[in-house]
């Protein structure tokens, strides 16, 4: 079995980007720059953009934090949108979520240019993306591609079954796991909460896809041998013994299942690091107009 260690990716993902950056500015290029958008105080939230500004620094890119209270109207954030969009300096911008009950998340993300759209969230990109044109992928599903690729996982012929249909995970990874490339070329099974026998599906799979956040849901008897496990639940579940009260979980039981694998990854320290990784790759490529010219 071996651990698809994440962390070592992303770091090694990073490193390479700060080469890039540090060329860009040897040839007194312009330094690639990313503005976050976070509304309100949610733990997780707060940490995961803190992170983000963090490793613009890291890699050598300019980075806006744009913070609102829980309260702020859809129009006060339309009109931030509207001025990223317009910004020169801004080469690509997020929204973190969750946002607030009462602002429309869709109407949101619809509002951030697909040019500027770095979590590949927009319906220009998803579009774009389905049709097989360049696009941002969705950090997530680029990271898991990224994992795949640097471990010379084979995909082609493959059955791969994704459980979870989210617009952010799931439904992105189930395209793109049957696209005619690498990786890829796979033949996909996308389950969600009304898939009836969720074992017979998985029992049968190469490679599982496991992202629905139901700790412990994919046991060893839901998994054939051999196979490659990828697991992007992570909830805090409650435990008394650590400082923060908490641990994180995936979706898999993962002491029962890894002896089963050819690869696993590993919650916390899978998927999780990538989507950082992912997104500043994002930035570059919309820095350097990779996307669209
Ligand atoms: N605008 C966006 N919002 C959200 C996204 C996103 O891609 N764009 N994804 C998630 C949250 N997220 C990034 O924003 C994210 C989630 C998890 C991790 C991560 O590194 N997880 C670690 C564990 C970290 C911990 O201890 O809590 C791991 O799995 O090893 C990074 C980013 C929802 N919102």
């Amino acid at each position: 079995m071996i651990l698809l260690d994440g962390k070592k990716t992303s770091e090694a993902i990073q490193q390479e980007i700060a080469a890039e950056v540090a060329d860009i500015k040897a040839n007194g290029g312009k330094v690639p720059h990313l503005a976050a958008i976070l509304v309100g105080n949610d733990g997780g939230s707060v940490t995961y953009v803190t992170n983000k500004v963090l490793a613009c620094e890291r890699v050598g890119f300019g980075s806006t934090l744009v913070r609102y209270e829980d309260d702020v109207t859809e129009e006060e954030l339309l009109s931030k949108i509207q001025e990223l969009n317009e910004s020169k300096e801004v080469d690509g911008f997020i929204v973190q979520l969750p946002l607030p009950k009462h602002i429309n998340t869709q109407k949101v993300l619809e509002a951030v240019d697909p040019k500027k759209d770095v979590d590949g969230f927009h319906p220009a990109n998803v579009g774009r993306m389905v049709a097989g044109l360049t696009s941002f992928l969705p950090a997530t599903p680029y990271g898991i591609l990224q994992l795949i690729e640097r471990y010379g996982i084979e995909t082609s012929g493959k059955h791969c079954v994704v459980i979870g249909r989210s617009n952010i995970v799931g439904s992105p990874m189930s395209i793109l796991m049957a696209k005619a490339a690498y990786p890829g070329n796979a033949t996909v099974t996308l389950c969600h909460r009304n898939t009836v026998d969720l074992a017979y599906h998985t029992r049968q799979a190469d490679i599982i896809i496991a992202a629905v956040g139901i700790p412990g849901l994919i046991t060893a008897d839901m998994v054939k041998e051999g196979a490659v496990v990828i697991d992007v639940g992570t909830t805090r579940v409650p435990d008394a013994t650590r400082k923060s009260g908490y641990r994180l979980r995936g979706d898999v039981d993962f002491d029962n299942v890894a002896p089963k694998c050819s690869y696993i990854t590993p919650v916390p320290g899978g998927v999780g690091p990538l989507t950082i990784a992912m997104l500043l790759k994002n930035t570059l490529r919309a820095a350097k107009k990779e996307v669209y010219a």
